[in-house]
């Protein structure tokens, strides 16, 4: 045996032991892309908001697995849940503890600036990551949208006007939001995804999602008609006493009265 083959030897006995006390990378149910969902039709991308800072506390002491599984009854095509504990009250764990219990797509709804964010979004059983235009810049946009695509991530693109919209299809981002709500008036209107579906290149294969300020169903029809495939909807969710009733007449699965 020669000097090399020793080490070898030892060093597969070393990596054996360090396997076996490496943390196990947890697996949670398979989930499908939410873009060969909303491909497919209307979806309802119901989301778990505890609070807001435009709205202040909204349902602080939701049971978050229930919520979850309440929504994906009723067929949403993806749930979104608020990570960030500072101004939304959420937690990796609310995330964490939804991955686990449901099979439709996960969304991890934060504030993207590094890698390590996506890291541990995807280690917690996020399928989705949102990067928000707005907040980055080109060269971090680009750089976070590679990285959680080579995760296997999919990224939703989060745009607020022309400009944005433009990046977002430069990037080639697969599903691309216009959020209805002003991040600096917190104003809402529909209009913003009127006027942004315009820029929108219906036919590529990417996917349109109206975000925020859907009051009622009526609301997510019209988004529809205006040409999302998706609607992202979280108060109108939190507060409604029969949440999974509000997705099916959103998706006309339910008559709306
Ligand atoms: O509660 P609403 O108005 O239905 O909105 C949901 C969702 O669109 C909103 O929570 C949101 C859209 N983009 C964001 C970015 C960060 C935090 C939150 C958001």
């Amino acid at each position: 045996m020669t000097i090399l083959d020793k080490i070898m030897d030892t060093k597969r006995q070393e990596i054996t032991a360090y396997e076996e006390s490496y943390p196990a990378i947890e697996q949670f149910p398979d989930k499908p892309k939410l873009v060969d969902t909303l491909r497919n039709g209307r979806g309802v991308i119901s989301e778990i908001k505890r609070a807001s800072p435009s709205k202040g506390a909204i349902r602080m002491e939701v049971d978050v697995v229930e919520q979850g599984l309440k929504y994906e009854g009723a067929g949403a095509a993806a749930i979104s849940v608020l990570t960030d504990e500072q101004y939304f009250k959420g937690s990796i764990e609310d995330l964490k503890k939804v991955a686990r219990a449901v099979s439709v797509p996960v969304l991890c709804k934060d504030f993207m600036v590094s890698e390590i964010q996506i890291e541990r979004a995807k280690a917690a059983g996020a399928t989705i990551i949102l990067l928000i235009v707005a907040a980055l810049t080109d060269e971090e946009l680009e750089r976070l949208f590679r990285y959680a695509e080579s995760l296997d991530l999919e990224i939703l693109v989060e745009v607020h006007d022309a400009e944005e919209m433009q990046k977002a299809v430069a990037l080639g981002a697969q599903l691309i939001g216009v959020n209805n709500r002003n991040l600096k008036t917190f104003e809402v209107s529909l209009e913003r995804t009127a006027e942004l579906a315009g820029q929108f290149p219906f036919g590529s294969g990417s996917v349109l999602i109206s975000e925020s300020g859907m009051n009622d169903t009526a609301d997510a029809h019209r988004a529809y008609e205006l040409g999302a495939q998706g609607v992202l909807v979280g108060e109108a969710l939190m507060r409604s006493e029969d949440p999974a009733s509000w997705i099916r007449r959103a998706t006309g699965q339910e008559a709306s009265q």
